[in-house]
């Protein structure tokens, strides 16, 4: 930890020219409006190998700042709300625990996400104003996007209009013409990963998995460049693309698939590829089984389709004529491409009031930052009307498809299908022991002895949360709680949150 606070420190020290200006001209919200453009030319991107970063590492500590609600909870990072007490500037702070990110081989990934946001200038990415840190934490004050995801807006609205549909997916267009531009991959687009403003425009977040081109006009720090390991893919499974399913390198064909992934979830309110399981996901992903319901327009199920081409090269955007193929199709006419951020956007739908549990927002342990990193139940998910297949399907990784073998379907009834699967520690007191976990569309909550292959636990099944429920304490660590046990497990693949959503996805559905 401490060689990961010295490398931060000096490479974040490497130069003090600009540092000083930009501390009080870049650190603010309302700058980054007035600096921000659509402007493709990288002339103001440092290129050296030595160069001070746009965002600087301040000397603040987290007594700087006044806390708010948790907007949520990543598999390394927790983002809240923060006011700086003394300019009373809004942020959203990613919090994330020091520990635990050098546990989890998590470093490259944080030094990346953080020089390459640096990097970026565009209205419709989110902005990276100054980082600090203290012993236990790293700390990236954030543009603060008030309007929450796009992922929620498909869930309170149902589906999209098209008019509304469009006006999201050009603000997208926009804003990964240039990434693309930048030579930067993103590998996560999807609704949850696509926040608005206030006022409701785009903004295109979580560059934790971006994965720069060889010819990139990003500057990437030694050992800040994200791995393919093998047998792993990076995003999400519902959006991932066939090539990557049979371990092609990332083009940037990958953002563009799940740009189509995305936009007919917006018409649809569910992902195209949707199934019971991820392992049913993938399959349909490499069958191509897309079905377009009857509402969408010619030009929707036209854009759409050219946008889940299987070769990426063939997708509007990855030609020879760049974006030029895309901003054209039918779809988009009418979108002044010359001024999308001045258009005015759809109205946001309000979080709906209170659900049980989000006066959990005000919780003191959620609220202190020493805890960062801890996987606190991410509150406002958002995510009630939306199917187990999508929460499950949601951070996992192909190394997944391994577990889902066929020696568990033993313990399914005919017609009964796995909605999640992992290898898990069972922990107690003094011990702990390796059990399959395994939740069904039955819904059935089992736990199976994988070298004996028996049935080591029957978890009652209820949809009432007062008598199942489950506890999120880390990203690995979740308690499974019943009236009469309390049992608690460690996921390695840090699945905490997405065990506990969905087993509440099947208690609401
Ligand atoms: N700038 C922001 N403004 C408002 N909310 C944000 C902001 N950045 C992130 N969030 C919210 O916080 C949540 C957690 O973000 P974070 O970047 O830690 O992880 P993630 O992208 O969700 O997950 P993972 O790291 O597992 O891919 C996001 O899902 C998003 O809803």
């Amino acid at each position: 930890m401490l060689a990961m606070e010295k490398d931060f420190d000096s490479k974040l020290r490497i130069q003090s020219s600009n540092n000083s200006s930009s501390s009080t001209t870049s650190s603010s919200p309302s700058s980054a409006s007035s600096t921000s453009s659509n402007n493709t030319d990288t002339g103001n991107v440092p290129r050296s190998k030595s160069f001070a970063f746009r965002a600087p590492q301040e000397n603040f500590s987290i007594q700087d700042f006044e806390l708010g609600k948790i907007y949520g909870v990543g598999s390394y990072s927790k983002v809240v709300r923060a006011k700086k007490k003394d300019t009373g500037v809004v942020y959203a702070l990613k919090i994330m625990d020091k520990k635990f990110i050098t546990k989890e081989n998590k470093t490259a990934y944080v030094k990346l996400e953080r020089i390459v946001l640096d990097q970026l200038d565009h209205p419709g990415i989110v902005r990276l104003f100054f980082t600090f840190q203290d012993s236990f934490s790293l700390y990236m004050a954030l543009e603060s996007c008030e309007g929450g995801e796009l992922f929620d807006q498909i869930t309170r609205k149902g589906r999209l209009s098209e008019d509304d549909a469009r006006f999201y997916a050009a603000e997208v267009v926009d804003a990964l013409e240039y990434i693309h531009n930048m030579g930067l991959i993103h590998r996560d687009i999807k609704p949850e990963n696509l926040l608005l403003t206030g006022d409701g425009h785009i903004k295109v977040a979580d560059f934790g998995s971006v994965k720069p081109m060889q010819d990139s006009r990003i500057t990437v720090l030694p050992n800040a460049a994200s791995d393919d390991k093998a047998c792993t893919f990076v995003g999400t499974a519902a959006y991932v693309p066939p090539e990557v399913l049979n371990s092609s390198p990332a083009t940037l064909g990958n953002d563009l698939w799940a740009l189509g992934c995305t936009l007919y979830q917006m018409l649809s309110g569910t992902s195209p590829f949707k199934d019971a399981s991820e392992w049913l996901i993938f399959q349909r992903i490499i069958a191509r089984d897309i079905r377009f319901p009857d509402y969408f327009s010619d030009e929707a199920k036209d854009i759409i389709d050219r946008l889940l081409d299987v070769d990426p090269s063939r997708r509007p955007g990855a030609g020879s004529d760049g974006y030029a193929a895309l901003k054209a199709h039918p779809f988009f006419e009418g979108v002044n491409w010359k001024n999308i951020r001045g258009e005015t956007p759809p109205k946001l739908a309000l979080e709906p009031v209170a659900q049980s549990g989000e006066g959990d927002h005000n919780d003191e342990s959620s609220m202190n930052p020493t805890n960062a990193g801890d996987g606190s139940v991410r509150q406002s998910d958002g995510n009630l009307g939306a199917s187990a297949a999508e929460a499950t399907a949601s951070v996992t990784r192909l190394a997944s498809i391994e577990s889902f073998d066929s020696k568990w379907q033993q313990f399914l009834e005919p017609g009964e299908s796995v909605v999640m699967i992992s290898m898990v520690k069972k922990l107690q007191k003094l011990t702990s022991k390796k059990v399959q976990l395994i939740l069904t569309n039955k819904p059935k909550l089992i736990y199976v002895d994988p070298a004996k292959l028996l049935v080591k636990g029957n978890i009652i099944w209820s949809d009432n949360s007062n008598d199942l429920s489950v506890q999120v304490l880390s990203p690995s660590n979740f308690k499974i709680c019943t009236p009469k046990k309390v049992m608690s497990f460690e996921d390695a693949k840090q699945r905490a949150s997405q065990w506990k959503k969905a087993i509440e996805n099947l208690q609401n559905r």
